[in-house]
């Protein structure tokens, strides 16, 4: 649905925000982008539907390449292309009701179609009662739902959300993504979104691009990269302590739980096994987490040799006698 190739974005400061960006979205999908401030998602998000051009490469949605159309091809192309926002961006002397009927009137509907449309929305997101509310008299979630409403007004087949829940608290933000979990589903509704929210991944998202620096440092589903000991996704979904102790080892384990793993090496080496920290959860309906282990005894080389094997092993730390 959306594929986005060999993207490149130098502001006019001499800034690389985006530097050689590859990305597929595919159709019914929820993606999450993820990163720290400054990594280049707001940007990304805006070259997808070119509010920002850009510097290189091509963006392609619905099979149509934005990047080689003209304004008025664009402004259609973007029809198909809903967007919600962190700070909600509605009108403030409008209704709820004449913000979403906004892009309607813009697209030239009719009054009356456009008022029944107006309420279906209002009822999909839940808000029905509120039409003649103004912004100022909504909570943020609410708000948000009038942004979502907004968005879908033109039935858009892809919807881009800007760290659309991070100004609300945490009971709000699940509802909310319950909400874009419902649209994804009972609409097919393809949904790109970026956060610097790791719970937002977990709740939401099929697939996942961590990006770093302009670049996208790993890339998958969240299902398999929550499975890859290593992966940069596992250590920010399940976090440990900086600092692991002299022969600490880290492992990262999935679909079993860790107890079977630890039985079993203390049966086959009888190795001495003691759980320093874990984590644990259920992600994209895999169990999985990391633990950090302290192996000890006479078999301990082979123990750790049949985590290895088992690809288990994500860190280790220098055993205590290399750090004397
Ligand atoms: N309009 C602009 N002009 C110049 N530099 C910009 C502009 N917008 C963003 N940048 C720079 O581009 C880089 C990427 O910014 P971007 O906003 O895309 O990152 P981000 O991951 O979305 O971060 P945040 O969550 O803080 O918005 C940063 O170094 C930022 O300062």
């Amino acid at each position: 649905m959306i594929h986005v190739s060999r993207l490149r974005k130098v502001y006019g400061t001499g800034v690389v925000a985006l530097d050689g960006v590859d990305l597929d979205v595919r159709e019914g999908e929820v993606f999450g982008v993820l990163g720290q401030s400054g990594a280049g998602k707001s940007t990304l998000l805006r070259c997808v539907n070119l509010l920002e051009r850009p510097t290189s490469g091509t963006v392609t949605v619905g099979g149509q390449e934005l990047t080689t159309l003209g304004p008025a091809a664009l402004r259609r192309a973007r029809q198909g292309i809903g967007m919600i926002h962190q700070q909600f961006a509605l009108l403030s002397s409008r209704t709820v009701a004449g913000n979403v009927a906004f892009p309607l009137e813009v697209a030239g509907v009719p009054r009356r179609e456009r008022a029944a449309r107006v309420t279906d929305l209002l009822d999909v997101v839940g808000l029905d009662g509120k039409a003649a509310h103004y912004p100022a008299q909504l909570s943020g979630g609410q708000k948000q739902r009038v942004g979502i409403a907004r968005a879908l007004a033109a039935g858009p087949k892809v919807l881009l959300s800007d760290e659309a829940t991070s100004a609300l608290d945490p009971g709000t933000t699940q509802s909310i993504l319950a909400l874009l979990k419902r649209l994804n589903a009972e609409l097919g509704l393809t949904i790109l979104l970026i956060t610097h929210e790791m719970h937002v991944i977990k709740a939401v998202c099929d697939s996942v691009a961590v990006m770093r620096e302009g670049k996208v440092a790993e890339y998958g589903r969240v299902a398999e990269l929550v499975a890859t000991p290593g992966s940069l996704l596992t250590r920010e979904i399940f976090p440990l302590p900086e600092s692991a102790p002299p022969g600490a080892v880290t492992v990262t384990f999935t679909g079993r739980p860790g107890e079977a793993i630890l039985s079993g090496l203390v049966r086959e080496y009888d190795v001495d096994v003691d759980i320093l920290a874990g984590s644990l959860e259920e992600v994209g309906g895999v169990s999985a987490g990391r633990l950090r282990l302290r192996i000890d005894g006479t078999a301990r080389a082979e123990a750790l040799a049949d985590l290895r094997r088992r690809g288990l092993v994500q860190e280790e730390s220098a055993a205590r006698e290399e750090v004397r």
